[in-house]
């Protein structure tokens, strides 16, 4: 059984013409693997990322979560409910996805109610706070009595507190300022080799230096399809196909030439 995301040969066409989506993709993801998926504009990550999350179909190939195949149709609610434990989505600036009305704590108990989380919740509320740095005392707060740093970390708690093994990160940092992008980042890197709970991370994003910070491995999609996938070091300085070639001369120059690399911290 291969533990985590893996998706063998997954073809997912939006149109008759088979022109947009993505074409026989195969990629896995194992809980302390860390890898970024990358592409220019329209490559298919999104619906790549959809049909990992089992919201699109996969018209060919296969998902499996943990080993166990995503049902071809839509799953029934309790197989849909053990799927999102497993694997959790986190969105573009998670912070401003948390609700501005309700108490951080109770932003932590939602998901675990919705999908019918075994055990003691408000103990996996502690301790998914702990995991991402936060004391537990945060949880009486709203998001605009805590900072931007701490907002964050709450959201990724919220990713966490289901028991997921795999975090499908889709642009996480965009927008974000470069203290906060690096603080997502790290964090995410750290819940990776988590000793005790490693976490896999496959983190979609046009920022290079935030993947070759965070992920070990990198997956090139052009055309729907996988073009380039290696170590990220070596992929990103020397880079093989065109379509890396044109993300790695599109990036812009290093503002920050000392933030350590996934290489350099590993
Ligand atoms: N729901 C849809 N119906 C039809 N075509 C779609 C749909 N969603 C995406 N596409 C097309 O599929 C291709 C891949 O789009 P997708 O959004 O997956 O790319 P992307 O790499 O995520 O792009 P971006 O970086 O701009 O978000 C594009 O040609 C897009 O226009």
């Amino acid at each position: 059984m291969s533990a985590g995301l893996r998706l063998d040969g997954v073809t997912h066409l939006h149109d008759r013409a088979g022109t947009a989506g993505v074409r026989d993709v195969s990629l896995a993801v194992a809980p302390g693997e860390t890898v970024g998926l990358v592409g220019r504009s329209g490559a298919g990550k999104s619906t790549l990322v959809s049909v990992a999350l089992g919201l699109l179909p996969a018209q060919r190939g296969e998902v499996a979560y943990d080993g166990r195949p995503l049902p071809r149709r839509r799953p029934g609610p309790r197989r849909s409910r053990e799927l999102r434990r497993t694997v959790q989505w986190v969105p573009q600036d998670p912070a401003g996805s948390l609700d501005p009305r309700r108490h951080l704590g109770r932003q932590l108990l939602d998901p675990q109610r919705r999908l019918r989380v075994p055990g003691d919740h408000e103990q996996r509320a502690r301790e998914a706070l702990a995991r991402v740095g936060l004391d537990a005392t945060i949880a009486t707060r709203r998001p605009h009595e805590v900072s931007g740093g701490q907002a964050q970390r709450v959201a990724l708690a919220r990713a966490l507190v289901t028991g997921a093994r795999v975090l499908l990160a889709d642009e996480p940092v965009t927008g974000l300022d470069h203290d906060r992008r690096d603080d997502v980042l790290d964090l995410l890197l750290a819940l990776s080799r988590d000793p005790v709970a490693p976490l896999g991370l496959l983190l979609v994003c046009h920022d290079l230096d935030a993947v070759a910070r965070t992920c070990a491995r990198t997956v090139v999609l052009d055309g729907g399809r996988v073009v380039e996938q290696g170590p990220t070091g070596p992929l990103l300085t020397r880079p093989t196909h065109p379509a890396t070639r044109a993300l790695v001369d599109a990036r812009p120059p290093d503002v920050h030439p000392h933030a350590p690399t996934h290489q350099e911290t590993s």
